[in-house]
């Protein structure tokens, strides 16, 4: 497998090695051992799976007080996926990243801890498989605008398709300090 860095340190694109034959393709989608030698040490406690229709965006997702990294990788169809660094006091604070992840490319994203989480289909339909380092609670999720102008992501120009509680969520300069994750160094996550 590869790793490949990007721009916000400890956001990380992972490569599987994907096994080719008449059948198909096979990759292991995670293995504690190899995925710790390469620097990704969570350990993951929850797999999610969602299929959405071409045009959904989902996000921006976080958890104050029980964050969640995440490892995230489409299985089929194609996504524009993005993390937002929202850790107060962070060198990278307010800065995105995003990364085409599709079923064609098997690339996974590693997000860690104290980011914002969201992605958009670019497919007919998406079908996104997550694990996450800590258990969903619905009382500690907190959430930013998708369009947010002063995160300013780039995303695909699609007609957008979101949940009721998406598209009110508040933009990330009118969320107060005390409300978002906090930065303790790189390679920590919040
Ligand atoms: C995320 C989640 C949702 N649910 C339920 C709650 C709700 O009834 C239904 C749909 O939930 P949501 O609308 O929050 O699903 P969704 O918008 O897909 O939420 C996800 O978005 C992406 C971007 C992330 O990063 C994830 O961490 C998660 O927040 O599923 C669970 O039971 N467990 C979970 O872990």
């Amino acid at each position: 497998m590869k790793i490949l860095s990007t721009s916000i340190e400890d956001v990380k694109i992972v490569e599987p090695k994907r096994f080719g034959d008449q059948r198909g393709y096979f990759f292991e989608s995670w293995h504690r051992a190899k995925y710790k030698e390469a620097g990704i040490t969570s350990s993951f406690v929850q797999d999610n799976c969602s299929m959405s229709r071409y045009g959904t965006i989902r996000g921006l997702h976080f958890q104050l007080v029980h964050p969640q990294a995440k490892l995230v990788q489409v299985l089929k169809g194609s996504v524009y996926d993005v993390a937002v660094d929202i850790r107060v006091g962070s060198p990278t604070f307010g800065q995105w990243v995003g990364v085409e992840l599709s079923e064609e490319n098997g690339r996974q994203l590693y997000i860690p801890e104290g980011f914002a989480h969201g992605f958009c289909v670019a497919s007919e339909e998406a079908v996104f498989s997550y694990k996450c380092s800590d258990y969903y609670m619905p009382e500690d999720e907190g959430g930013i605008l998708w369009s947010d102008p002063g995160i300013g992501i780039e995303w695909p120009n699609v007609e957008s398709v979101l949940s009721d509680k998406d598209q009110v969520y508040p933009c990330l300069a009118d969320i107060e300090p005390s409300r978002l994750p906090k930065y303790s160094g790189s390679g920590g996550g919040a």
